[in-house]
């Protein structure tokens, strides 16, 4: 555990701190307020705010110039990087209580560590999950705000989970948690990589700044953890290569420490040789063979027999809104909702659709791109819902702050003639599902893309409800399909 590197403090040291806080809005009397320059703006700016609210003590890089006598201001060199460590000291350091297990990767993070967590809890362990969909202490479930939460919820929640009795906990490592070290103080057990395509070039500018982030997970793990890699992604060596845990592989491809096959392939599951045991599973499509390999090598790299394990994998569901199927009333369409959300993953989904279709059932694709996210996949993911679909509607996802008709421009903007010729264009969402679901006939797949499980739609900031699930299947009844 890294120590805080503070360089001077002033003011009294003898009092307790009840709460660590990073946000002014959450300060209560007797708070510790730690000052983070963020990407709207800089934590610096709230002190007072937070001295009113009652803070007692302040963390900050740069000392205000107006000092409170009743407050004590601790200059630290990183206030980002004291967050983690203050917020790990002050719930007394749960992780080294618990088995923690971090998932990075551009896309299967949520399914990996949803299916640890089920796994580990189909063998009889107490377990937590930090994920995008949501978190759990065991079966308590708590909304969750991000993919991997800033540093001081971290710890709150690690800290429920060890006086909770778990003993494992499967978290998702984001390149933004990283980046801001929302996951400095965690003693890790092991790390997963996923894999690595285009997403967030918004917030890391390049790609290689991106593999950096993402890098920089594995070359903080300690020697007492294990580093698992897709051996089958371009970067998934490069990810290990500086780290000084326990270095292992998976692939479908090549020899690894971790080896798998796809036996069959088809829509009600996958039936794979794991290190030459034959496994039966529900989960859908070769990128789920992947996530299941990540599965089985944690696990074992926890401890556990592969026997166990395998026992296991068969009944596995994965997570919510991932590849989940809805089926018309009279069964003739088949609607599959998916949280597709980058170019890579719209391209699997549908490659693997387009492989398990009986026969040349045609595919109708709706899909949109999130706004204030990452503007250059745009094009990229009308291109591929173009290639890959007969028909497409193009619609709106969480326009956030954006005009959602200047997204779908951009999303249209490189599209060719011929893949034009297949597009529609719906801003509204709930207009597209039901179009789609109209101009489908008998034997169709409708594929709604990049929400999965959320169930709010943001336009100009405000949410509304808004679930795909929901939608496709209301739209079915209406249409007695
Ligand atoms: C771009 C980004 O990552 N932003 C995150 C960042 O906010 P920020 O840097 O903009 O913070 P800021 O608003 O500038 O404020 C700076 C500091 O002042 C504090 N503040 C701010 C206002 C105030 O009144 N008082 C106050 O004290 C803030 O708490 C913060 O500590 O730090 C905040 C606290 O941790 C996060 O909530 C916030 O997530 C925003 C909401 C967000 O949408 N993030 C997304 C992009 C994100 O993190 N996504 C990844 C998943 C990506 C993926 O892999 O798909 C995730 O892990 O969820
Ligand atoms: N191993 C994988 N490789 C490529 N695509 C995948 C993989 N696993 C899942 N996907 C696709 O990516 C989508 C998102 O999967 P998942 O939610 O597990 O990823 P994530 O990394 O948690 O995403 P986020 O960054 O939003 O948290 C899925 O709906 C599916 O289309
Ligand atoms: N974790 C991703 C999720 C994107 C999901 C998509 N529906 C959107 O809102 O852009 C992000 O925050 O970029
Ligand atoms: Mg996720």
């Amino acid at each position: 555990m890294k120590q805080v590197q503070v360089i001077t403090i002033t003011g009294n040291t003898d009092k307790a701190v009840s709460a660590v806080c990073i946000d002014s809005r959450k300060v209560s009397e007797g708070s510790m307020f730690i000052t983070v320059r963020g990407t709207l703006s800089d934590g610096h700016d709230y002190i007072d705010k937070a001295v009113a609210s009652g803070a007692t003590a302040v963390v900050c890089e740069q000392m205000p110039s107006l000092q409170d006598a009743t407050v004590t201001y601790l200059l630290v060199k990183d206030a980002s990087a004291a967050a983690g460590d203050i917020a790990a000291a002050f719930y007394d350091f749960p992780s080294r209580d618990l088995k923690v297990t971090g998932v990075t990767g551009t896309n299967g993070k949520t399914t990996v560590a949803t299916l640890l967590y089920q796994l580990f809890t189909q063998l009889g362990y107490h377990c937590g999950l930090i994920s995008t969909v949501t978190n759990y202490i065991g079966t308590e479930a708590f909304t969750a705000t991000h993919t991997t939460p800033d540093a001081i919820s971290i710890q709150a929640l690690f800290a429920k989970m060890r006086d909770a009795g778990c003993s494992h906990v499967f978290m998702e490592v984001s390149s933004h948690a990283v980046h801001q070290q929302r996951i400095r103080g965690i003693e890790f057990d092991g790390g997963i990589f996923t894999n690595i395509t285009h997403d967030h070039l918004d917030y890391h500018k390049t790609f290689d700044e991106y593999i950096r982030v993402k890098k920089s997970f594995f070359d903080q793990l300690p020697k007492s953890a294990f580093a698992l890699t897709n051996l089958d992604d371009k970067r998934g060596m490069v990810m290990l290569q500086n780290t000084a845990a326990l270095k292992q592989t998976y692939s479908l491809r090549v020899p690894a420490d971790i080896k798998g096959k796809v036996l069959e392939n088809n829509l009600s599951g996958l039936v794979m040789s794991i290190d030459g045991h034959e496994v039966h599973m529900r989960m859908i499509g070769i990128f789920n063979a992947y996530n299941m390999l990540a599965v089985y090598g944690a696990a074992r790299l926890l401890g556990e027999q592969d026997v166990e394990i395998l026992s296991v994998l068969s009944s596995l569901h994965g997570a919510p809104g991932r590849f989940e199927t809805i089926r018309s009333g009279k069964e003739q369409i088949l609607g599959i909702v998916d949280y597709a959300h980058t170019p890579d993953a719209l391209l699997n989904v549908l490659a693997t659709i387009q492989q398990l279709r009986a026969n040349d059932e045609r595919i109708i694709t709706v899909i949109g791109c999130g706004g204030d996210r990452d503007k250059t996949k745009r094009p990229l993911m009308a291109q591929v819902a173009a290639d890959k679909s007969d028909q497409v509607i193009l619609t709106s996802d969480n326009p956030r702050s954006e005009d959602p008709e200047l997204i779908l421009d951009e999303m249209e903007a490189e599209l060719s003639f011929p893949q034009k010729r297949k597009v529609l264009r719906i801003a509204d969402r709930y207009q597209a599902i039901k179009t789609a679901c109209s101009i489908a006939s008998p034997g169709d797949i409708v594929l709604v893309a990049g929400k999965g499980h959320e169930t709010y739609q943001e336009i100009k900031g405000v949410r509304t409800h808004f679930d795909d699930r929901e939608v496709l299947g209301e739209t079915f009844r209406v249409l007695q399909k």
